[in-house]
């Protein structure tokens, strides 16, 4: 679990905190930054949030800009940057591009002071660092001022230790990383805090650029989106497939006073639409195609490495749709591994549903061609994605840690995740088909039972209730609900309720 910095110690000298009284709050901080600044500068030598202030401003900020992906993945520094500041989504060859940040500046602090200096923050209500994402500021976005900061204190999700459905399927070191229980109820509040942090310093910086900010989505993206422009008064528009989201994901939006656009069209198709509309117009794209969602989404991992004492797990299982999350957890867990936190990375496995699963398809075909599909309907509706806009950065991610592809059927998918929910659980669908691809990979010992592993839970359950709901009624047409749960209705009278308690409990 979290270590206090005092536990651990600077690599110097102990770090002496301010006492918590002097704390201002975040609305205070957030409202007086540069004040905030000069106090905490103006603390005792040996505190290591101020010599980070100090030495960042002596030796000149962590920066951080846009460089080609492909560059990235060719391992060459090509003369293509683009300032994070610019509205820009793809290289000069229609490539992704990537936020990279300065190594060399970085690495001037140890490994050591890296921990310290994150491990400080966690869970403290100081603006902006007890956010999960910006208590990683520096490896984050290194160049905005706490002041342009849009955050809801996200982050820092629970480990969920899964002991008994650990110990049903032979496992003694399981866990789930619970990234649903945040204030959306997913793991995009993590990048679109960020996303929308450098909107918001963009409004201001060249306003006539940026009046709007709009994604395609399958439910979460858009969720996310809105509340966070909702909070810093931005006008937010969303696009999304008719009929093929939650009810509970479309009244996010609807609450949060987005323009949502229902449109007859599949996710691909709408993301399509929101490249041209965002390409023609002063709308800034908030699609995981933007690698600022990225960096955010990013410090998951280094939160999962923080809560193991900065051990690296075996395993990552997390479900893949647009694919941009795999690719976030790579570079949370290289950064991490590149400056020495850490000796290594996890292996990493996508999981698919086999209704939309086309890099499953290029994996199982040794990685020849990647071909998109046409989604089938599934249950995991917010994966149901034929043509994943970052295929190449997930192939990277998958090739660099000998990762492995996964997929699961809608069967394996519901079952896995109610077996799940009777341990204490309550998975989302799409948490379901990354604990089916764990059932398989344990079945065929790829996984051993004593290996650390992490399932990423990627929304909250109650995002999902109606196909939970069906389900656990043995409502869903070729399904056998093999863990169906469900409620039993009974006359108001004690015999009757007796019999049905006897009926589920013998010993009773
Ligand atoms: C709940 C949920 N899980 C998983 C994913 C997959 O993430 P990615 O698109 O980054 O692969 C998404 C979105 O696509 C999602 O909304
Ligand atoms: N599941 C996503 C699909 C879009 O993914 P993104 O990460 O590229 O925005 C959603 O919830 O919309």
């Amino acid at each position: 679990m979290y270590r206090s910095a005092g536990a651990l110690g600077p690599s110097t000298s102990a770090p002496s905190l301010p006492a918590r009284a002097s704390v201002p709050s975040a609305r205070q901080c957030a409202r007086r930054a540069s004040v905030c600044t000069r106090a905490s500068a103006s603390t005792a030598p040996g505190d290591i949030r101020s010599n980070a202030v100090l030495r960042a401003r002596a030796e000149g900020t962590f920066r951080a800009e846009y460089v080609p992906f492909a560059d990235i993945a060719s391992g060459t520094v090509g003369k293509e940057t683009y300032s994070l500041d610019d509205v820009v989504y793809r290289a000069m060859d229609g490539g992704l591009l990537d936020v990279k940040h300065d190594f060399e500046a970085l690495a001037k602090y140890d490994a050591k002071y890296w921990k310290t200096l994150f491990d400080g923050r966690v869970g403290t209500a100081r603006w902006p660092h007890g956010s999960g994402v910006w208590s990683k500021k520096e490896w984050v976005l290194p160049q905005i001022s706490d002041d342009d900061i849009v955050s809801m204190f996200e982050g820092n999700s629970n480990l969920f230790w899964a002991e008994r459905f650990g110990r049903q399927i032979g496992m003694s070191d399981l866990w789930v990383k619970q990234c649903g229980n945040s204030h959306t109820g997913s793991f995009k509040d993590l990048g679109m805090t960020v996303l929308v942090s450098q909107v918001n310093r963009l409004s201001k910086l060249r306003p006539e650029s940026v009046q709007a900010v709009g994604c395609a989505s399958t439910g979460d993206t858009s969720a996310a989106l809105s509340a966070y422009c909702a909070a810093a008064g931005i006008p937010s528009i969303v696009f999304l497939p008719a009929d093929k989201i939650s009810l509970a994901q479309l009244v996010q939006p609807i609450a949060n006073g987005a323009l949502v656009l229902s449109i007859d069209t599949d996710f691909d198709g709408c993301m399509r639409l929101i490249q041209e509309v965002t390409a023609a117009s002063p709308i800034y794209l908030a699609n995981s195609m933007n690698s600022l969602r990225l960096e955010g989404q990013k410090t998951a991992a280094i939160e999962i490495l923080q809560q193991f004492d900065w051990e690296v797990p075996d395993w990552l299982i997390i479900p893949g749709g647009n694919l941009g999350n795999v690719y976030a957890f790579y570079k949370g867990f290289k950064l991490a591994r590149d400056l020495g936190l850490t000796d290594r990375l996890p292996r990493l496995v996508v999981a698919q549903a086999r209704n939309a699963n086309p890099l499953y398809r290029a994996y199982r075909d040794g990685w020849g061609t990647f071909a998109p599909v046409k989604a089938q309907t599934t249950f995991a509706s917010a994966i149901q994605i034929g043509d994943p806009v970052s295929v190449h950065r997930a192939i990277l991610a998958l090739e660099a840690c000998d990762g492995i592809v996964e997929e699961a059927s809608e069967e394996e998918l519901m079952d896995a995740a109610a077996r799940a929910d009777l341990t204490g659980m309550f998975n989302c669908p799409h948490t379901g088909v990354a604990l089916a691809a764990l059932l398989k990979l344990r079945e065929r010992g790829v996984i051993a039972p004593s290996d650390r592993t992490v399932v990423v839970s990627t929304a909250h359950g109650l995002k999902f209730t109606q196909s939970k709901t069906a389900y656990h009624a043995a409502e869903i047409q070729g399904l056998s609900s093999r863990y169906a749960n469900p409620p039993v209705t009974v006359r108001e009278d004690l015999g009757s309720v007796m019999d049905a308690i006897r009926t589920k409990f013998a010993k009773l």
